[in-house]
């Protein structure tokens, strides 16, 4: 198996883009990942055009597949400015610092050719069912009729291969394109189908970011209505790059009913909001438990705290999701419960929150782009 130093070797004797700077002290060179043979390199396009870079980009490519062992090679462009470096583009009038992250966003759109509207799925802190939120809502927005695609950017430990009980591996097609997975109508992708379960997510940040910019655009994905990203939870660094990076239309926060998880919640938002991402709306789960048996209700998690916060933040509240079993065992057994039981209860709280995430698409949309209309 080729090591992370074989591979740093065979880059030595490259020279970045003025053809003389040693590749490694370019600063183009971002970071390299080697697992199981497969190799993830990330070159840092510090506002540079990509066209720009793309020679030395499928250099970097040849020289890592010559490299013995190597199964596979992975090579992305980040749109990552160096500090300091002139804005890509000249700044909008009556505005004298680089473009914001808005305009960096709107810039990378053009290249997810094909995706209207990419939302996330976002939560402050893990274990609040982000993942399966972010699943059934697009599976929901898939029964309106929409062409969906379902991005699991958790990248730390992504769940929609369980979820969905996808197995097996993307087709790669026309040269380094993959051709997405797909369950129950959506086009699925997720790093967890290009490495092993088992195998520890050791992604250091450029890697997280090259990992992403492969998902989003070197796959075929195809025309969609929208696009579900599911981010990893949190709102570190990781967190803040990838919501900078990612062109999205809004952002939905999932969050339990509890003071600590809504806290890390109004992080989230915050960090959306200086990204300057529309928070699409908050949706509290794991609100009140109804007893299967009896048909009780009660509120184990103080039922209600995200609507108060989402009053108080003054961003739109998109409903809750009960603390329901139906909903761990069919996420547990690959058929998320919007399909297993469409017109049950819980599928129809989904349905409902999808139809506020359109709502809320639909008003705090200020570019120029398509209506999303439901037939
Ligand atoms: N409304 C719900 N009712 C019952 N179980 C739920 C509900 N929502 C999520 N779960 C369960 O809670 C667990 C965590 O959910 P999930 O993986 O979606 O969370 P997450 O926030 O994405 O976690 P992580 O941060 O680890 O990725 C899963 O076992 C899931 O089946």
């Amino acid at each position: 198996m080729p090591t992370q130093d074989d591979i740093v070797a065979a880059l030595s004797d490259m020279a970045g883009l003025d053809g003389h700077t040693p590749l490694a002290q370019s600063g183009l060179l971002g970071g390299v990942v080697v697992r199981d043979g497969r190799v993830f390199v990330s070159l840092e396009g510090q506002g540079r055009k990509a066209s720009d870079i793309e020679p030395l980009r499928a250099e970097v490519e040849q020289r890592i597949k010559a490299v013995p062992g190597v199964a596979a090679v992975f090579v992305t462009v980040t749109a990552e400015k160096a500090p300091g470096s002139a804005p890509a583009t000249p700044p909008a009038p009556g505005h004298s610092h680089a473009p914001g992250p808005r305009a960096q966003a709107a810039r990378a759109n053009q290249n997810v050719p094909g995706v209207k509207t990419i939302i996330a799925v976002a939560s402050g802190k893990g274990g609040v069912g982000k993942s399966t939120t972010a699943c059934n809502l697009a599976l929901a927005l898939s029964g309106f009729g929409l062409s969906v695609g379902l991005l699991d950017a958790d990248i730390y430990g992504p769940s929609m291969p369980r979820l969905l009980g996808l197995t097996g591996k993307p087709e790669v097609v026309e040269g380094r394109m993959m051709r997405p997975l797909q369950a129950f109508g959506v086009k699925v992708m997720s790093i967890g189908f290009l490495v092993e379960e088992e195998t520890p997510m050791i992604w250091r940040g450029p890697m997280v970011m090259s990992a992403l910019t492969q998902m989003l655009r070197e796959v075929q994905w195809g025309e969609l209505d929208v696009m579900v990203v599911d981010m990893p939870p949190g709102t570190g660094d990781a967190q803040l790059t990838m919501a900078q990076s990612v062109p999205l239309a809004g952002a939905v926060i999932v969050s339990t009913p509890q003071d600590l998880a809504l806290i890390d919640a109004r992080r989230g938002i915050a960090m959306f909001r200086r990204t300057e991402v529309p928070i699409l709306g908050i949706v509290e789960n794991m609100s009140t438990f109804i007893c299967p048996n009896c048909g009780h209700r009660s509120d184990i998690f103080h039922h209600g705290g995200a609507k108060r916060e989402a009053e108080r933040l003054g961003v739109p509240y998109l409903g809750e999701i009960p603390l329901s079993m139906p909903i761990r065992e069919s996420s547990d057994a690959g058929r998320p419960i919007v399909v297993s039981d469409p017109s049950g209860p819980q599928a129809q709280v989904y349905q409902q929150i999808a139809r506020g995430v359109l709502d809320a698409l639909a008003g705090s949309r200020q570019r120029a782009a398509p209506r999303i209309v439901i037939e």
